[in-house]
């Protein structure tokens, strides 16, 4: 039987050359590893739509979707996982988390130090040779 597929958006948000990274909490899949925030995406919703309910929901922000970086598709045991990742910027709003069990902002060339869900790899590698991330 086909495994069930998902769209999921997530968001690198940088500030101070930095980069925003999320735990995920006890209670979900892959708790423990480490991701950008974002969400599947509902019937009919679009992919930046999806962005900006998402953060508006998990963090509290008001955020502007800039730029498409990539998609990255992972097959895990349960699931097929097609994310769209774009580059945010967080416009308003005191950053506030309500899903994740840790948060941390760290320079790209950190980011490895971390224990990521294994479909956000090759974000990291996309960020480490992108010339507009501060490394
Ligand atoms: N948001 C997000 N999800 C990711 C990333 N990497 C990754 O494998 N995923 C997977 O994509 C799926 C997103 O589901 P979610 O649970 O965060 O999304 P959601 O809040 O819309 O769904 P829910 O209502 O079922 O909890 C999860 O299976 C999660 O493990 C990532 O960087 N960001």
């Amino acid at each position: 039987m086909a495994l069930p597929a998902y769209d999921v958006t997530a968001a690198v948000i940088e500030r101070d050359n930095k980069v925003f990274c999320a735990r995920r909490a006890a209670h979900k899949d892959l708790a423990g590893f480490w991701e950008f925030p974002g969400g599947k995406i509902e019937p009919s919703e679009s992919f930046v739509g999806c962005l900006q309910r998402e953060l508006k929901e998990e963090l509290g922000i008001e955020a502007k979707v800039e730029k498409y970086l990539m998609t990255t598709t992972h097959q895990y045991p349960d699931k097929l996982i097609r994310l769209y990742v774009y580059r945010v910027a967080w416009l308003t709003g005191e950053l506030t988390c309500s899903d994740h069990d840790e948060t941390c902002w760290l320079p790209v060339a950190r980011l490895r130090e971390l224990k990521w869900a294994p479909a956000d790899l090759p974000i990291l590698d996309y960020l480490a040779s992108d010339s507009r991330t501060t490394k």
